[in-house]
């Protein structure tokens, strides 16, 4: 069995929970070799030797993290989970540096790390490495973060193994934030009707946003993807040094708190329609975009004007798109698919989780009412 401790059952956190809830009461799946035995969130946490029931994660709002349930403390936690049999892997489902900043220790201790947080990927180049170099081994701890850049579309395993193979990448070219994709879009096409604040709005209501959409908004959640792309792909990149273009209003960016940001955003609509009046009048819709530049350092994240039959104006929804350009792929090779949410990020999470339970010979016990 690979035991399973998850950190931050929230949105992504929760729906991962339903889906190993859902796949364990299924008849049409063989039972996964995955046990859940911890949660904790800031507040609370319980840990057990043995697996939680189905029926138990099912509610575990009142079930597990209930009245009952033991003030959080991480080191507490973590440590028991280490002195676990087998293998076991922290899921990290918070967007916490102060949690990402623990992996090395996890790592230290055989713990193996899961998570859709960038944190720990894109912050300080040397935490990334240390990361990189503690999960080095073949048979050692693993760290698996597909979810961190295009939820659970297939990036990060796709540039791993373009990487791993000997190909050279030239140019990652793409729509990497869910948010900035539903929002423009639907904001900025020739039959759009929406006002820019209502699209913020709505984006915010589909769970496509970080918890305070300014982190959007302002370019970091884009700049953080470009980095760990860079960086899984070898280049010395960072956010400190990337160009960004923050596209957050002078005005709102210094306002306390992410419910004041959204009451007063609406009085900013009017400089968002000039700026896609502008680019509609010029047959071009407003898309906002990263590029990794493999050759010559180039790399940035703005906004930028695309013309209307340019494969990025015709996206729909939180669709992401991510174009390779290698030197095996001069046209480039394409992965195109819904990019946040909780269900697809969540996906993203657990097929990592099959991923170390088969790596590292996990099997399952036949009642499938435990985890
Ligand atoms: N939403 C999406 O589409 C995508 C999200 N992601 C990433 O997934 C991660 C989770 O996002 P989301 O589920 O929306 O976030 P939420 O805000 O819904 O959930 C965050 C969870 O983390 C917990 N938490 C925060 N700080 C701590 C801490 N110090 N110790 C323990 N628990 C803590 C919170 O607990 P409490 O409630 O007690 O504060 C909450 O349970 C983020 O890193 C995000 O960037 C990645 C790809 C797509
Ligand atoms: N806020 C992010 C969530 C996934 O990383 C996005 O909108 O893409
Ligand atoms: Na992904």
């Amino acid at each position: 069995m690979l035991n399973v401790a998850i950190v931050g059952p929230g949105l992504v956190g929760g729906a991962l929970i339903e889906q190993l809830v859902a796949h364990a009461q299924s008849s049409r799946f063989t039972t996964l070799p995955i046990s859940v035995v911890g949660l904790i969130n800031s507040k609370k946490m319980a840990l057990s030797a043995t697996s939680f029931s189905a029926a138990s994660l099912g509610q575990w709002q009142t079930a597990i993290l209930g009245d009952s349930a033991q003030p959080a403390d991480m080191d507490w936690f973590a440590n028991g989970l280490a002195g676990l049999k087998g293998a076991t892997a922290v899921v990290d489902c918070t967007s916490s540096d102060v949690i990402a900043a623990l992996y090395p220790k996890w790592l230290s201790w055989g713990l193996h790390v899961v998570t859709p947080n960038k944190k720990a990927f894109s912050s300080d180049l040397p935490l990334f490495q240390e990361i990189k170099q503690l999960s080095s081994s073949p048979r050692g701890p693993s760290v698996y973060h597909e979810a961190t850049v295009g939820a659970g579309l297939p990036v990060l395993s796709t540039l791993n193994d373009l990487v791993r193979t000997g190909d050279q990448i030239i140019k990652i070219e793409g729509i990497f934030s869910g948010t900035l994709s539903y929002l423009f879009n639907n904001f900025s096409s020739p039959d759009a009707t929406q006002t820019f604040s209502a699209c913020v709005a709505e984006a915010k209501a589909n769970g496509y946003t970080e918890p305070d959409p300014r982190d959007d908004l302002n370019g970091m959640d884009v700049a953080r993807k470009v980095t760990i792309l860079g960086r899984v792909a070898g280049l010395e990149i960072g956010i400190d040094t990337l160009p960004v273009e923050n596209i957050v209003p002078e005005s709102l960016r210094t306002v306390s708190t992410a419910d004041e940001f959204m009451t007063r955003l609406p009085e900013f609509d009017s400089h968002f329609s000039d700026l896609n009046a502008k680019a509609l009048q010029a047959q071009s819709v407003l898309r906002y975009v990263g590029f990794v530049d493999g050759v010559d350092g180039n790399s940035s994240v703005k906004l930028a004007r695309y013309p209307l039959d340019h494969p990025f104006a015709s996206l729909k929804g939180s669709d992401n798109i991510i174009a390779f350009t290698t030197k095996r792929f001069p046209n480039p090779l394409i992965v195109q698919g819904a990019g946040a949410g909780a269900a697809v990020t969540a996906f993203g999470v657990f097929s990592d989780l099959v991923k170390i339970s088969e790596r590292f010979g996990c099997t399952s016990s036949v009642d499938s009412s435990k985890f």
